[in-house]
């Protein structure tokens, strides 16, 4: 069994692919089907977390998810522990498999209840309503054992995936059950990871039911690790220059918004970037960044100007002014990879034509757009948007030609050759202004310096949330965590990565 933390980089699969590989699974004769398995798996792992808490409650819903547990209810009652199981489904119509754990649970001496009994104090509760299955709104019935569960306000192990929670989008089907730990069969499944899947999933772990992972279908799908983000770092060579760091351009910082470039433009400083030039809209734009007078203020026309800039990132703080739409076409037929942000994605939205030239662009494109900027982008809400975050990125990916970042807890980057990582990195903290415009600039540094632009996504991404991690562990937030504070960590982390110093 793995931990989220500890698995390499691990393919994530949608519920139909899960369901396609099942049933390949089953038609391989094994000694322990992969019911007992997963039962098992779950049994094992409910006594290393509750050995010294006896009484527990088990919810078994009407398919293989309440197969499964049925099964960790059959071994739990044999190491002694005291088991509720509660079934409110058809007996008759529960798959076979399920019927068949029905039947080992009842050969135990096993019973069953249709409701939960009152006045009885459970230790920790045993969540096998529905799994991947579950496809459609958690009917009344279903709807108050859940919320039952919910307020008992004990530890929950849910099995394969909280129950109400849908295993694709992360979304509740009304409600869903809040574990505090979730052990998933298999293979991960994005809907553990995303939208809402972190709030309710507890600690995720991982037990691949004895299937080498190898042995598994290749995935469109992987959860972003360090140990493949950071594959991509080099030491700097000791004769190094900063013309070998590379040039970034930040377009934005209009009127009450010159903070976001300027957050831009430090991010991209500390992370590496040899020169950094800030073009900003502002009638009175500053003319020097006091707190970080390494950075080059000019006017953002200048800017396009400059000869040798490796990289441009449009959006932090531009407006959507006539001045801004020119300056943003500009950027756009340029042949410079080229980051977009803010309101740059804002005019695209609204500016057909912006949009084809962007799809016709011959170097990178990276469009880091939050829900409600997605949402624009594809002419539907926000709401729609996070029904399906996976679907809509790609989407963007492949009508932009560009890489794509959905931002929002379990960052989406989605490719054009329909590939797609989760970021598991990040927390609330990171709901502060300024922290778009500083993962735009980190983006920006890190193509700067050669990295190419996939490489250079997968890592800011992964970065941006480890440094706000970071930051929560030593008490710096969530609540109150700045971009700048983040911008300080990042660069921390970053040596580190490369240089193995503990700073
Ligand atoms: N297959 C295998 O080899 C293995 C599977 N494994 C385990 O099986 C899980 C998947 O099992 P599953 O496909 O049976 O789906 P599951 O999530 O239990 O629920 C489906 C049931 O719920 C019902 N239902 C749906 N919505 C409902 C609603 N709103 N309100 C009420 N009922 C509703 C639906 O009814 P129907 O829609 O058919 O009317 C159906 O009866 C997977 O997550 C893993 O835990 C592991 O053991 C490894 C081996
Ligand atoms: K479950």
């Amino acid at each position: 069994m793995n931990t989220l933390s500890s698995l390499l980089p691990s393919p994530i699969y949608r519920a139909q692919e899960i369901k396609l590989i099942e049933e390949t699974l089953a038609k391989q004769p094994t000694p322990l089907g992969l019911m007992e398995k997963a039962g098992l798996a779950a049994a094992e792992f409910g006594l290393e977390l509750f050995i010294d808490k006896p009484v527990v409650l088990i919810l078994v819903g009407p398919g293989n998810n309440g197969g499964d547990a049925l099964v960790a209810a059959r071994y739990l009652k044999s190491w002694f522990y005291q088991v509720t199981v509660v079934f409110t489904g058809n007996a008759e119509k529960l798959p076979p498999d399920a019927a068949k754990s029905l039947q080992s649970w009842k050969d135990a001496g096993g019973t069953i209840h249709d409701s939960i009994p009152d006045n009885v104090q459970w230790d920790w509760v045993v969540d096998g309503l529905f799994g991947i299955g579950l496809a459609r709104d958690l009917d009344k019935r279903y709807l108050d054992l859940v919320k039952r569960v919910n307020q008992m306000q004990l530890p929950v192990l849910a099995l394969d995936i909280p129950s109400g929670l849908d295993s694709d989008s992360g979304q509740p089907f009304r409600a869903a059950i809040r574990a505090t730990h979730t052990l998933t069969f298999l293979a991960l499944k994005p809907g553990l990871l995303t939208a809402y899947g972190p709030d309710y999933c507890g600690e995720i772990h991982l037990d691949q039911l004895g299937i080498e992972p190898e042995t598994l279908p290749p995935s469109k799908g992987n959860l972003l690790t360090q140990k493949q983000v950071i594959s991509a770092l080099k030491p700097r060579p000791l004769n190094s220059h900063k013309g070998m760091l590379g040039s970034v351009g930040i377009l934005g910082g209009a009127n009450t918004m010159t903070g976001a470039a300027l957050l831009a433009g430090r991010a991209a400083l500390k992370c590496g970037a040899g020169l950094v030039y800030i073009g900003m809209l502002a009638d009175s734009a500053p003319a020097v960044d006091i707190q970080q007078p390494e950075l080059m203020l000019c006017a953002p026309e200048q800017l396009l100007e400059i000869e040798g800039i490796s990289c441009l990132v449009a959006g932090p703080g531009l407006g959507q002014s006539d001045r801004a739409l020119a300056l943003l076409q500009n950027a756009i037929s340029s042949d410079l990879p080229l980051i977009l942000d803010a309101d740059a994605l804002n005019l695209i939205a609204v500016h057909p034509d912006l949009a084809s030239q962007l799809q016709n662009r011959k170097s990178a494109s990276i469009l880091t757009p939050h829900p409600a900027e997605a949402g624009r982008l594809l002419g539907c809400s926000n709401h729609e948007i996070q029904q399906d975050r996976i679907g809509s990125a790609l989407v963007i990916a492949s009508r932009q030609n560009s890489i794509v970042v959905l931002k929002g807890a379990g960052s989406i980057c989605a490719f054009t050759d329909e590939t797609w990582y989760i970021n598991p990195t990040g927390n609330p903290g990171l709901s502060s202004a300024g922290m778009g415009d500083v993962l735009s600039g980190m983006i920006g540094a890190l193509i700067a310096q050669k990295l190419k632009p996939k490489q250079a996504t997968l890592l800011s991404v992964y970065l941006h949330g480890a440094a706000a991690d970071k930051l929560v562990s030593r008490g710096f937030g969530p609540i109150g965590l700045t971009a700048s504070e983040v911008i300080d960590e990042a660069k921390h982390l970053l040596n580190n990565w490369v240089y193995g110093k503990n700073s």
